[in-house]
């Protein structure tokens, strides 16, 4: 049997790995062994980043400065954050943050460099857009290019990192940027009646005004027409993205690599078809079924290529195993599901 190199600090971060997100670190450990790690501690890096972008307790100019010197304490054995809100989610993980750093230096050096460099332009983008509006639709594609786009884009140079994907996916910036678009934007438009409970502002001002006069109207009833046609141009905005999408899942060759990308991308697909002229989003956070998520891919997108057709159908009956009755066996078959997958 490989010798298992499980140090207690990477059994913690799958731990939080689970916490922060059960469904999606499923997904995620069943990478390839040469990316699992890689990608649980990239999770984990980017996860601590959020947590302080989300926590509106920080003083701005202090928040400012932990957002842009966040990536250099990846390099600081032993550094933790303990000055989170007590609402925030997520602040167990920045306490105990020194745990991620402690495998994020086991990393291979060329991983610690991807990882570094998107955290960096990452916490650069979330600290600019701490004391900036989001008001145009430009803007709403930078700021998403901040906080998913570059996710996308250092995937790529992971996957590539690997030598799991050929040279030339992390040359499709373009399509790496409009993943993590997609995704992001799917989530902005599906939050909104949360975000604005919450006093988030994410969508558009310049989109939203032409249709209400205050950001509050948007989930008052007595506006709920105005407030669907706005929902619909966003909706529109981020559809716009899908052939995108389409292009760069076509072009991975790793079978559990393509399961990692396609996976949220086809809850994002089903997600925003829930969404389009749905007048429920403007009062309640509406939610997609994993399994008609994929039904939606295949019949809604019906990609002409026979192989990424027969990647869904896999992929299809695996997520109906995994939320089969014993994980065990689901997880057996998800492995031997993959074999006929050349
Ligand atoms: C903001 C975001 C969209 C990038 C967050 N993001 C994702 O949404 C996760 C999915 C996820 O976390 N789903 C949650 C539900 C939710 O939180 O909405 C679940 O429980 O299923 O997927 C993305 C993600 C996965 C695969 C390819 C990607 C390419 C470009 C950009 C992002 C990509 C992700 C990959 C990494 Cl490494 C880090 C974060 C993410």
């Amino acid at each position: 049997i490989q010798k298992l190199k499980c140090s207690s600090e990477l059994i913690r971060c799958y731990q939080y790995l689970e916490q922060t997100s059960r469904s999606f670190a499923a997904v995620i450990q069943e990478l390839h062994p040469e990316l699992k790690d890689v990608i649980c501690i990239y999770y984990l890096v980017l996860r601590g980043l959020d947590t302080v972008e989300d926590d509106m307790t920080l003083e701005i100019k202090y928040k400012k400065e932990v957002l842009e010197t966040f990536y250099e304490k990846l390099y600081i054995r032993g550094w933790s954050f303990a000055d989170s809100g007590p609402n925030e989610e997520d602040a167990p993980l920045l306490i105990e943050f020194d745990v991620v750093i402690t495998e994020f230096l086991n990393l291979k050096k060329e991983y610690q460099d991807v990882i570094a460099k998107i955290t960096r332009e990452m916490g650069m983008g979330m600290s600019k857009y701490t004391t900036k509006k989001v008001n145009t639709v430009e803007d709403w594609n930078e700021y998403c290019h901040y906080v998913a786009g570059l996710v996308g884009i250092g995937l790529s140079q992971l996957f590539v990192a690997s030598g799991l994907e050929p040279s030339g996916i992390e040359k499709l910036e373009a399509l790496s940027n409009s993943m993590g678009l997609f995704l992001q934007k799917t989530n902005i438009i599906r939050d909104v009646f949360e975000d604005v409970i919450d006093d988030r502002r994410f969508w558009p001002i310049e989109v939203w005004s032409k249709h209400v006069n205050l950001v509050g109207d948007l989930i008052n009833d007595k506006y709920l027409t105005q407030g669907v046609n706005c929902l619909n141009e966003l909706c529109l905005n981020a559809i716009e993205h899908i052939p995108d999408v389409l292009d760069y899942l076509s072009q991975i060759h790793d079978r559990t690599i393509f399961s990692f990308c396609a996976i949220p991308q086809t809850m994002a697909i089903a997600t925003i078809t829930l969404c389009l002229n749905n007048p429920k989003v403007m009062s309640e956070n509406v939610k997609i079924r994993k399994t008609e998520a994929i039904r939606v891919m295949k019949q809604k997108i019906a990609p002409t290529d026979a192989v990424f057709l027969k990647k869904l159908d896999i992929l299809e009956k695996n997520v109906q195993l995994k939320t089969g009755p014993s994980m065990a066996n689901s997880k057996y078959e998800y492995v031997r599901g993959f074999e006929t997958f050349e």
